[in-house]
Order: C-alpha cells, then structure tokens, then sequence
C-alpha cells in the first residue's frame, strides 16, 4: 500500500487503513497522548534509548519551564527523521509584513482613545499567505516578559507546501471566520472550519492551507502562560467547553527531500532559513505539548434561568491565566446560540466600564447587543474603562419587547478579553474599514429620567 499523499504525507490513520487526506484526532484536553505513524516508532518505557527505532531522532519540546508546577508542566517527546537542528541554518532577516509584537507597536497608531469598530477587511486579489496575511490590530503586554497578547486578522487565499513557520513569541488561537483551513504541522494535521478553532503552541512548526476558497480568521496570539479550560466552580464536573471535545492529531509526517524555508517569529522581528527539506518529519511523538482544535457548537451555555444578566465570564471557553489569580492574562469568551429566559431583566448586556479590554469578533450570524453594524469578519475594541453596551436599537428592542422565551439562532460571536489596555496598530488605526460613525448607534439613547417615574413591581 502506498500511504504516501500528494505531499508525501503519512499518518497514524493511514496506517490504519484511512484517507490519509482526513485528518485523525484524539480526544481530550492537556491529556498525555501519544501516537505513531509507523508501528513501534515510540521507545517504549524510556524516552531516550541509545537508539531509536527506524533511525529516528528523539526531541524534546518543552512549553513550560521545566520545573513548572504538575498541572502546567507541558512538553513532547517528538521522534523524527532529523533533529530541529538540521531543520534550522542560518537565519536572515525577513519582511514582518504587518505583523506587529508588544511592546514594539505601542505607540504606532496617533490616534485618540474611543470605541472602535470595524467592517471585515476584504479577501485580497493578490495571493496571501499565513504569513503574508497576518495583520495585527492589537497588542498588549510585553512579549518578552510573556505577558499579554496580539489580536490579529488573517487572511490566507494561499497554501505553501513548502514554507513553515514557528512562533517563538507566544501561542496562536485561530477562530476561523470564512472558509476551511488546513494547519499541517509537526504534530499531524487539523482542519477547522467556522466555528471550530484551534491552537497551535509556541515552537510548533507549521505550515497552512486554505481547503476550498479563500479564508479568514481571527487569531490571539498569547505571550503568556498556555491557555487552559477555566475553573468551573459551583457550576461543577459539567457544561461549558467539557474536556472531551478538544481534538489533538494523530502523528502525521513528510519525508520529502525538496527547497524549503523555514520563518521564525522571534522577539516581535521575523526571521528566514533556507532547509533542504520538509521539518514536518515527525514519525511519532508523545506528550502533553501539542496543538488541538475544538468546536464551539459544542459548547454548553450556562446563563440566567431566573433573572439578571450574568457577567461574560460564564461563557469562557478557555482562560490563561496570569501570575494573579482571577486576574486572566486572556479570556476566550463567546456567545453562542442560547435561550433567553431571564424574567424582568434587561437581557442584553448591561452598559459598562471594564478593567478588561475586550476586542470582539463575529463568525456568524447577529449580536443581540449590536443588531446593526457589526457584521460577520468585523471587529471592535471596547479598551480599559472606556464604556458601551448596546445600541439604542437594542437598548429600545430589550426594553420594551414582551419577555417570553426567545432563542437566539444561528449567531457565534466571541471576545479576547485582557486585563492589559490593547494599544492600536497605524495599520489598523488607518484601515479604511473603520467605521468613523461607530459613536452613533449609541446617538439616540433618550434621556428617560423622570422623578415621579415608579416601574411596576
Ligand atoms: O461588551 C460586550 O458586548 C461583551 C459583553 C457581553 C456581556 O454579556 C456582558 C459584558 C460584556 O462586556
Ligand atoms: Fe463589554
């Protein structure tokens, strides 16, 4: 049989018989896995023997300080035709592009304090790479010092078999938007589509591809310690993101011999070396370290069955946490599809000021706090203490609308949220998508103020 696909891949999966092209999965999150494309490539028993089977090369990679406490001690043993090494020369310095790293892009943009939001930025005419298609339009924090994030847009409408890049400054979430990607990587292979996300950790080589068309995504780039699931507390072992339906590759590898570059994202500057070969050569690998997707469809809102609204907190997917505790570095928050049910409530989210900076997207469908003007691929940025909440549309819509039961359908909205102010981009202080009229859907909010005014009980 020949397992070879036309990029001269091999997986586990095909091992067993299936479409090398499908990508395979296992189930669980920060679980230790492990996984082989050719049986009895893993030592069994021991990580380092004198030799490893089929020639390979043991490496370690490790995400987390060695000695990190248990519950965030992260690293994987890969084992692979060649060691990184021979996978990296000389380095050169290459075009950043519009990629943008704290806190280097502090100061770019000149541009007042405000509520901001964008439309989608359109799919390029010009091919666009991962790499090429990556605009920042955040940053916050200090990469070197691991704390904080980038919010970026990417734009991909083309694959690159042979180039492949890591980040050395933090992990990347990808929330893909518009269209399917494919991330080829050290680890094996995973696909997502909208509504699906994945993550994919510092140092993991990868290259991606767009499946069928053009694609957009959003991307929180994590200086600062691995994102984990979020305690749950009183709600207890159940619900919201549950550990089951985050999926990590099985081991997949090239063994193809032709030009590639290899690009390193290092200290906010981006770096090039030439390789002779594929670097995604890993035959098996076992571990804790390794990237994984998830569906958000499959995650169970826990919201108001009573009254009130509670704060967005009780929609995190996943959270890392800062040296503080409660005090996240990020939270990965949405608001899927859910019922409203709450009783004499306001039911969208109140009016607000926050010490956390919200920048938030949408992959589909209507924000019930935004009726008008935020629109599937847009964004905007609520930063530090700066207010909002919804428009007057909905504020008038919430205030007066009969309180039955009421779903909302078919909408996936999703927020980074930091505990660090988001500093602008020039690029995206000046994109022409920035909607200079946000201010006013928040023109028409009335004075009701009324002393002698008594709601009913
Ligand atoms: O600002 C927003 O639209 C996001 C948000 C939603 C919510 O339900 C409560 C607080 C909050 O910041
Ligand atoms: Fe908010």
């Amino acid at each position: 049989m020949n397992l070879h696909t036309p990029t001269g891949l091999q997986t586990a999966q095909a091992r067993s018989g299936q479409s090398a092209l499908v990508p395979g999965y296992m189930s669980g999150f920060g679980n230790s896995f492990e996984t082989e494309a050719l049986p009895g490539a893993l030592p069994v028993g021991r990580n380092s023997p004198q030799k490893v089977n089929y020639g390979l090369y043991a490496e370690q990679l490790s995400g987390s300080p060695f000695t990190a406490p248990q519950a965030t001690n992260q690293r994987s043993w890969l084992y692979r035709i060649r060691p990184g090494v021979k996978h990296q020369s000389r380095f050169a310095k290459a075009d950043r592009g519009l990629i943008r790293t704290a806190p280097g892009a502090r100061d770019e943009a000149d541009r007042p304090i405000g509520q901001l939001r964008w439309d989608p930025i359109p799919m390029p005419d010009e091919a666009t790479t991962f790499l090429t298609g990556l605009r920042t339009i955040t940053t916050a924090g200090d990469s070197d010092t691991q704390v904080g994030m980038a919010a970026h847009v990417v734009l991909v409408t083309s694959a690159t078999e042979n180039e492949f890049l890591y980040n050395a400054d933090g992990e990347f979430l990808v929330v893909a938007q518009e269209g399917r990607l494919r991330f080829r990587t050290e680890f094996g292979i995973i696909e997502i589509e909208p509504g699906e996300i994945c993550v994919i950790q510092r140092g993991v080589i990868f290259a991606v591809d767009p499946v069928d068309g053009p694609a957009r995504a959003y991307v929180c780039e994590n200086y600062g310690g691995a994102f984990t699931l979020p305690d749950r507390g009183p709600i207890g072992a159940n619900c919201l993101a549950n550990p089951r339906d985050f999926l990590t590759p099985v081991a997949a590898f090239e063994d193809r011999e032709e030009p590639c570059r290899l690009f390193v994202k290092w200290g906010g500057e981006l770096y090039v070396t030439d390789i002779p070969q594929s670097p995604l050569d890993v035959v098996a690998w076992h571990g804790n370290y390794a990237p994984y997707k998830y569906d958000l469809r499959t995650f169970s809102p826990v919201g108001a069955i009573g009254f009130d609204h509670p704060d967005p907190s009780i929609f995190t997917v996943m959270t890392a946490p800062s040296e503080t505790p409660g005090t996240a570095n990020i939270d990965f928050v949405i608001f899927p599809e859910r019922w409203m049910v709450a009783e004499n409530t306001f039911r969208p989210p109140w009016y607000h000021r926050n010490l956390m900076s919200e920048f938030m997207g949408l992959i589909y469908g209507v924000y019930d706090a935004k009726p008008e003007g935020f629109v599937p691929g847009g964004f905007s940025l609520h930063n530090q203490m700066l207010p909002h909440g919804p428009d007057m549309q909905a504020f008038e819509h919430a205030s007066n609308g009969e309180l039955k039961p009421v779903k909302l359908t078919g909408t996936m909205a999703f927020m980074f949220e930091t505990r660090f102010p988001q500093r602008l981009t020039k690029y995206a202080a000046e994109l022409p998508q920035l909607q200079e009229t946000y201010l006013d859907c928040w023109d028409g909010l009335k004075k009701h103020f009324d002393p002698s005014r008594r709601e009913p009980k």
